[in-house]
């Protein structure tokens, strides 16, 4: 029998997301579309390349019309998931893709989001150790950010075999759509095209806390972040370029064993060959994450890349990874690993 999804916020980018890969998903069915200010509006309008799903139109977002699926995907801007999921029943699956149920630390969510924490749900990156176990038959799922994503795939092998010092400094470049599709000045072509610039420097940005959580988790210690967002000039993509002192001892050779070790058995994190290194074209659309290290000798440190697409692995791709999870069905159903090239 099919697995009957709805999606809530189908109008924006991540529910769009979504949708495109439920399309291809052979075990879902796809039940209700719901949007706020588009609701009323037929989806062919909104998001064009959804051919099959044109004529929909959008409802709004109550529990009413939520109501009644295996699978609720909420895609809804960040504080406004917590109130639909709570009116959803306990044997509904709800996939949250916002960031309310993800942090722990309730002071950390009060800081960075300025309001009160909703609560912690099963984290939906199954790479990180424990957490496919957590996500086996939950009926709560929080889809983490697609900065930490990116940013916990490259240095998870490096904590988890114990060969980093716990800080580790990141810059990573996104792509425009990681902002959302609700127009806003510094988006404008003009603005983006031919340029890059960081935002969120110092310590600011609201992943720092969700980094912080995972490599801390995987280290067994607190590890310290810095980090700083860059926006690139491309609709789609993730590069994130991370480093952290190596502790005493450690090789090239050992570098690159621990990477071949945490990544064998990945279906999604492909380690690329020695002198291969990640580029956010190769991943475009699809739900695969390129990583490659090296041991810069003359600083000590490890230097880890990783190369995502923020709407397929970093939201809607992971999403549906632990989607696959929690039903018990084969965690790659419905997931390409094919990237669009050029
Ligand atoms: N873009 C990305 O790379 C990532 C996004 N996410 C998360 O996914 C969520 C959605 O982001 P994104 O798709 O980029 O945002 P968009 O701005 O593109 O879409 C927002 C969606 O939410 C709907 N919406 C807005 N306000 C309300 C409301 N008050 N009640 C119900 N629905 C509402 C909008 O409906 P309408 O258009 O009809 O007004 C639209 O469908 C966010 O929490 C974001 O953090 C997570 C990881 C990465
Ligand atoms: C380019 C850009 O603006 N990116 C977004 C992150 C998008 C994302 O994954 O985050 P959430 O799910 O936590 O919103 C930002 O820096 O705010």
């Amino acid at each position: 029998m099919a697995v009957r999804a709805a999606v809530a916020g189908a109008s924006g980018y991540a529910g769009g997301e979504v949708l495109r890969l439920l399309l291809a998903h052979p075990e879902v069915e796809i039940g209700a579309l719901t949007g706020n200010s588009n609701a009323g509006q037929r989806l062919g309008g909104l998001q064009p390349h959804l051919l099959p799903l044109a004529d929909r139109v959008l409802t709004e977002t109550t529990p009413e019309v939520l109501a009644g699926h295996d699978v609720v995907f909420l895609a809804l801007p960040h504080g406004q998931s917590a109130a639909v999921a709570e009116q959803l029943g306990p044997d509904v699956l709800v996939v949250d893709m916002g960031a309310d149920f993800r942090l722990k630390d309730p002071a950390d969510w009060e800081r960075f989001y300025g309001s009160a924490h909703a609560g912690t749900w099963p984290y939906g990156l199954p790479e990180l150790p424990g957490a496919r176990a957590a996500l086996e038959g939950s009926k709560r799922i929080a889809v983490p950010g697609c900065y930490p994503t990116a940013v916990t795939l490259a240095l998870f092998p490096a904590y988890a075999a114990g060969i980093a010092e716990p800080e580790a400094v990141i810059v990573a470049a996104s792509g425009t759509s990681g902002a959302g599709k609700a127009p806003k000045p510094h988006l404008l072509g003009s603005e983006v095209m031919g340029s890059m610039a960081p935002y969120g420097v110092g310590g600011g940005h609201r992943h720092t806390p969700e980094m912080i959580q995972n490599l801390s988790g995987v280290a067994g210690e607190r590890v310290a972040v810095s980090f700083t967002p860059t926006l690139a000039p491309m609709p789609r993509g993730i590069l994130a370029t991370c480093s952290a002192s190596a502790v005493a001892g450690v090789t090239a050779e050992s570098v690159r064993a621990a990477y071949e070790k945490a990544c064998a058995d990945e279906p999604f994190v492909h380690l690329l060959p020695e002198g291969q290194w990640p580029a956010t074209a190769a991943v475009y659309g699809s739900n695969a994450v390129q990583v490659q290290v090296a041991y810069d000798e003359a600083v000590g440190r490890i230097i880890a890349i990783s190369a995502i697409d923020n709407l397929t692995k970093g939201t809607a791709g992971g999403a549906v990874q632990s989607m696959n999870i929690a039903l018990g069905l084969d965690e790659t159903t419905g997931l390409s690993t094919i990237g669009v090239a050029p």
